[in-house]
């Protein structure tokens, strides 16, 4: 006969959900500020005041920029919220600092290579960004570039502040006939492309993602990187920095472009090789560059190979920095963390399966269930490790259901007493993978409306705390929502009915009679009251599971009293933290 007590979990007891309450468990897959109190966000560079004004009806703002790293790491510790532009380093220290405090980080802009996705990712952070509304003004300023650096404008106006009125050197190159080679043809780069067709020039692209017909579309085309650069006379670049694309204009590159080409960068700085650029410029293989983004911002002047050239025209990447623009990616990016600090599913999630609102309308009742589950199910584990485990999905939807969301919940279940970080929609993948286990998902056949009528979870191993959760060599439970209520239908191969919250007794014994009855005084010695009770049995007189769902968990002697009744094989509590 085994007897075992298992514990509070205290940790997930203090962050639970109340039953009117059970609708936003969902949502605060995600991201969770504390309740009831206004989070707060820190706002560490200059974000458009539209936005500023937006975040402080929901939010305590700490506006606070120019930080250092260390005052950073310092504030991040208590902040729910980050938004930064491209001057803040998010890194792994700012994460770990931020002890979990940390739910979002917001970059009030598109790239985000300044904020380390990996840590983000691995301390259940979400990561948002404001892809669009910067979109126009970094096209504008390219097609500024472009034009300032053909005609020599900034050198042209340095000379006359410095008294000289000087109509020869500053003579340009005509953009009409030019052929300009987008490399990067995304958002920006495709509004750059539109711009210089209306100056009169060929456009073609490269991009190895990019859609050929949407290209068409507005006049360009699509070509292998080597033919762009053969038939460049402008290259204007448009790619993120990754490490696919970093240096991507190197020496090699350089050598294979049309003698004098001019190139302009508004991306960033690091996917061009700066000292490889100097050298081209030099051989006069570039004729020209006009640069708004660089490797390190800002530069190290001194020796710096390409800053104070008179050929390359040089901006403090002002790419996004319109009043227009600053106004719209504020509003952008505090939407985007405001949403996500309130639970929602963010379109701009960087670092999260996005997760559509109608998917995630339907899938709502299910997420306490499949929480539930994965919590019940590790509870029923013995010592140590298991490594397989597998999530049924009873569903008349077939292989379309988008299991995503649901899956990340049994694996919360799983994971989150057993580890300190907090598992959300963005890590659950990820934590698992690092703990070794290997999750299945099999769809079977379901009834009824709903996009579910049950979920199983199956953990491969017959290591348990209750032998009677064993199925086939697994331990193996079902379930199902019933008006809103997350229900334990099966538990290993015994049929019950209890509602899969608050604390359960679970009991394995002999079907006889006067046990039910037995098991219920020795709980009211205790004043513990029985919300439900459900017994599932192989036939009568043969082996049974009782489970109790009981008002309050009771002591480890009343368990092992219960345990010793005549015909009782096996008693185990568990504290089902729904609640
Ligand atoms: N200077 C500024 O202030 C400023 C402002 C806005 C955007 N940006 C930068 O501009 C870049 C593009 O922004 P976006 O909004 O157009 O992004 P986007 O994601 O819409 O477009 C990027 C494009 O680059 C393509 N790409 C990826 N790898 C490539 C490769 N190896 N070679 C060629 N193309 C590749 C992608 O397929 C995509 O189409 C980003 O780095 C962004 O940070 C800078
Ligand atoms: O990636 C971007 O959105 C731009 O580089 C803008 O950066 P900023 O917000 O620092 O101006």
């Amino acid at each position: 006969m085994q007897l075992h007590q298992l514990g509070r979990n205290a940790q997930l007891s203090a962050r639970g959900a109340t039953r009117s309450g059970r609708v936003s468990r969902a949502a605060r897959t995600v991201v969770r500020a504390d309740a009831g109190s206004k989070p707060t966000v820190l706002v560490s560079e200059k974000l458009g005041a539209a936005g500023i004004d937006m975040l402080k009806k929901t939010a305590n703002v700490d506006a606070s920029y120019g930080l250092s790293p260390e005052e950073l790491k310092a504030k991040v510790a208590l902040s729910d919220a980050l938004i930064v532009r491209s001057a803040t380093k998010v890194t792994r220290e700012v994460f770990e600092a931020s002890k979990g405090r940390l739910k979002v980080v917001g970059r009030a802009g598109v790239g985000i290579d300044n904020v380390d996705l990996v840590a983000a990712t691995e301390c259940g952070c979400l990561v948002v960004n404001a892809p669009t509304a910067n979109t126009i003004a970094a096209a504008e300023h390219g097609i500024a570039l472009l034009c300032a650096m053909a005609r020599n404008v900034a050198q042209a106006d340095a000379s006359m502040k410095m008294g000289k009125w000087d109509r020869n050197t500053y003579v340009g190159t005509s953009l009409t006939g030019k052929t300009v080679a987008i490399i990067g043809f995304g958002k920006v780069g495709s509004e750059v492309a539109r711009r210089a067709k209306g100056l009169g020039c060929k456009v073609i692209a490269y991009d190895p993602f990019a859609s050929a017909e949407m290209a068409k579309a507005i006049g360009v085309t699509l070509m292998p990187l080597d033919d762009c650069l053969a038939q460049g006379d402008f290259f204007s670049l448009h790619m993120p920095l990754l490490p696919t694309t970093k240096n991507l204009f190197n020496d090699e590159v350089f050598a294979k472009i049309k003698k004098g080409a001019r190139i302009i960068n508004v991306a960033r700085g690091g996917v061009i090789d700066e000292a490889a650029l100097a050298r081209a410029l030099d051989a006069g293989q570039v004729s020209q560059a006009a640069l708004d983004v660089w490797a390190d911002e800002p530069p190290k002047w001194e020796g710096h190979p390409l800053v104070n050239r008179p050929d390359v025209v040089c901006t403090p990447h002002l790419g996004a920095s319109t009043t227009e623009a600053q106004e719209d990616v504020a509003i952008e990016i505090v939407d985007a963390v405001v949403d996500a600090l309130m639970g929602k599913l963010s379109a701009n999630a960087v670092n999260a399966p996005m997760v559509p609102a109608e998917v995630l309308k339907e899938l709502q009742p299910f997420i306490a269930l499949a929480e539930g589950l994965g919590k019940a199910a590790v509870s029923l584990t013995g010592e140590g490790a298991f490594t397989d485990m597998s999530v049924i999905y009873q569903t008349p939807r077939g292989d379309d259901l988008d299991t995503r969301l649901l899956r990340a919940n049994v694996l919360k279940g799983v994971l989150e007493g057993t580890t300190t970080a907090m598992v959300n929609l963005v890590n659950a993948d990820l934590l698992a993978k690092k703990r070794g286990i290997n999750v299945a998902e099999v769809t079977e056949s379901g009834t009824g409306n709903d996009v579910l009528s049950g979920m199983g979870i199956k953990i491969q191993t017959t290591n348990t705390k209750f032998s009677g959760a064993l199925d086939k060599g697994a331990i193996s439970l079902q379930g199902s929502v019933r008006n809103g209520i997350p229900f334990l239908t099966r538990i290993g191969s015994f049929d019950v009915e209890v509602a899969l919250e608050g604390s359960l007794l679970l009991i394995r014994q002999i079907d006889q009679p006067g046990l039910v009855a037995a098991v219920a005084t020795k709980l009211a010695n205790e004043k513990i009251n029985i919300s439900f009770m459900s017994v599932g049995r192989t036939g009568a007189g043969q082996e049974a599971i009782m489970a109790c769902g009981i008002d309050s968990p009771p002591s480890a002697a009343t368990v092992s009293e219960i345990s010793k009744l005549n015909g009782i094989q096996e008693a185990l509590m568990f504290i089902e933290t729904q609640n």
